[in-house]
C-alpha cells in the first residue's frame, strides 16, 4: 500500500521549530516581521495572503499587509518595496504573484533587498542557489525537499524527474535535487514522450498546472510522487481542487504520494515562515544554527 505523505503534519513540525526559534529571537529583542504586498483583487491571492498572515500569527511572526488597487502603477509598487527595504523592523518581503499584467514582475522582484527576499526569487538568490551558496530558497521547492527527506532520508543517486520548468517551482526544484546528489531530468511541453522519461524516475515532482496530467502510465512502480499542482476544476457540478497527478490511479503504484490539498501547499507556507526567521537572524547578526 502506498504511503500518504501528510503535508499538514510535516508543516506543523516545521512551524513548531519556527515558533521555538521566534521565541529565542524575542528573548534577544528581535521581533521577526514579514511584509506581504498584494496588488489587485484576485480572490485566490486574497485567500493565500490571509493564510500566510494567519500562520505568521500562530508562530509569533509579526505580519504587515500592504494592499494596492489593481490599477496601481509599477512605480507605486516599487515605492512600497523601497520603503520596506529601508525599514530595519521588516525582515521579510513577499510580493504576491501574479501581479496585474501592466506591471513587470521581474522589475519588482529585482527591487527587493535579496536579504529580505523570503520567496527566493531575486536573481542574486537564484544564482546563489545554483552555486550551492546558503541563500534564501523558494518556499515550494524547499517544502518538497523536506517532504522527500522525511520520506526517503538520503536522496543521493536517485533519479528525479521534475515535470514543469517554471522559475518559481521547476527550475529551483531541479537545483535543490541536484544539490542533494540526485540525477535530474526536467520534462516540459516540448519533451518527446514525456511519460517515458517520467517512468524512469525514482522521484517525480509534478509542477505543470495541468489537472491530472500524470496518470499511472507515467510512474515507475515504487516511485515517490510529490504533486505541486493546485488546480480548481468543476466536476460533478461542484468546484474542487485537484493536483497535476491523477491521484486515485497513481497511488496504486507509488511507494508514497502527496495529496492535494494537504500536501505541498501547507509546506509552502511553513517554509515561508522558516525563511522569515532565517532572514531576521541574518539581518540581526544572530548565528544560524541549522541550515536545512
Ligand atoms: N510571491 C508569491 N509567493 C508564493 O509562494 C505564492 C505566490 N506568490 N502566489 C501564489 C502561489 C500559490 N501559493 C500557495 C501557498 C499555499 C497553498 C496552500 O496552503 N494550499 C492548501 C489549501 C488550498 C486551498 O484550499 O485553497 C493545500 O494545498 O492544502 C496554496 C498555494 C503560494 N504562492
Ligand atoms: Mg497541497
Amino acid at each position: 500500500m502506498s504511503q500518504l505523505i501528510d503535508g499538514k503534519a510535516a508543516a506543523a513540525r516545521v512551524l513548531a521549530e519556527v515558533k521555538a526559534e521566534v521565541e529565542r529571537l524575542h528573548a534577544q529583542d528581535v521581533e521577526p516581521a514579514l511584509a506581504v504586498v498584494l496588488v489587485g483583487d484576485d480572490p485566490a491571492s486574497h485567500v493565500y495572503v490571509r493564510n500566510k498572515v494567519l500562520r505568521a500569527g500562530e508562530v509569533g511572526i509579526r505580519s504587515l499587509e500592504y494592499r494596492l488597487p489593481a490599477e496601481a502603477s509599477a512605480d507605486e509598487v516599487l515605492e512600497v518595496v523601497a520603503a520596506l527595504n529601508a525599514d530595519p523592523a521588516v525582515h521579510g518581503i513577499l510580493v504576491q504573484l501574479p501581479l496585474p499584467k501592466h506591471i513587470d514582475e521581474v522589475r519588482v522582484l529585482e527591487a527587493i533587498d535579496p536579504g529580505k527576499d523570503v520567496d527566493g526569487f531575486h536573481s542574486e538568490n537564484v544564482g546563489g542557489l545554483s552555486q550551492g551558496r546558503n541563500v534564501l530558497t523558494p518556499c515550494t521547492p524547499a517544502g518538497c525537499m523536506r517532504l522527500l527527506h522525511d520520506t526517503l532520508g538520503d536522496l543521493s543517486g536517485k533519479h528525479a524527474v521534475v515535470v514543469g520548468r517554471s522559475n518559481i517551482v521547476g527550475k529551483p526544484m531541479a537545483a535543490l535535487l541536484l544539490a542533494a546528489n540526485c540525477s535530474i531530468s526536467v520534462v516540459h511541453s516540448r519533451s518527446v514522450e514525456p511519460e517515458k522519461l517520467c517512468r524512469l524516475a525514482d522521484i517525480v515532482i509534478a509542477a505543470v498546472g495541468r489537472p491530472r496530467l500524470i496518470d499511472a502510465g507515467w510512474i515507475k512502480p515504487g516511485a515517490v510522487v510529490i504533486d505541486v499542482g493546485i488546480n480548481r476544476i468543476e466536476e460533478d457540478g461542484r468546484s474542487r481542487l485537484v493536483g497535476d497527478v491523477d491521484f486515485a490511479a497513481v497511488q496504486q503504484v507509488t511507494a508514497a504520494i502527496t495529496p492535494v490539498p494537504g500536501g505541498v501547499g501547507p509546506m509552502t507556507i511553513a517554509m515561508l515562515m522558516h525563511n522569515t526567521v532565517l532572514a531576521a537572524r541574518q539581518q540581526t547578526g544572530q548565528a544560524i544554527q541549522e541550515a536545512r
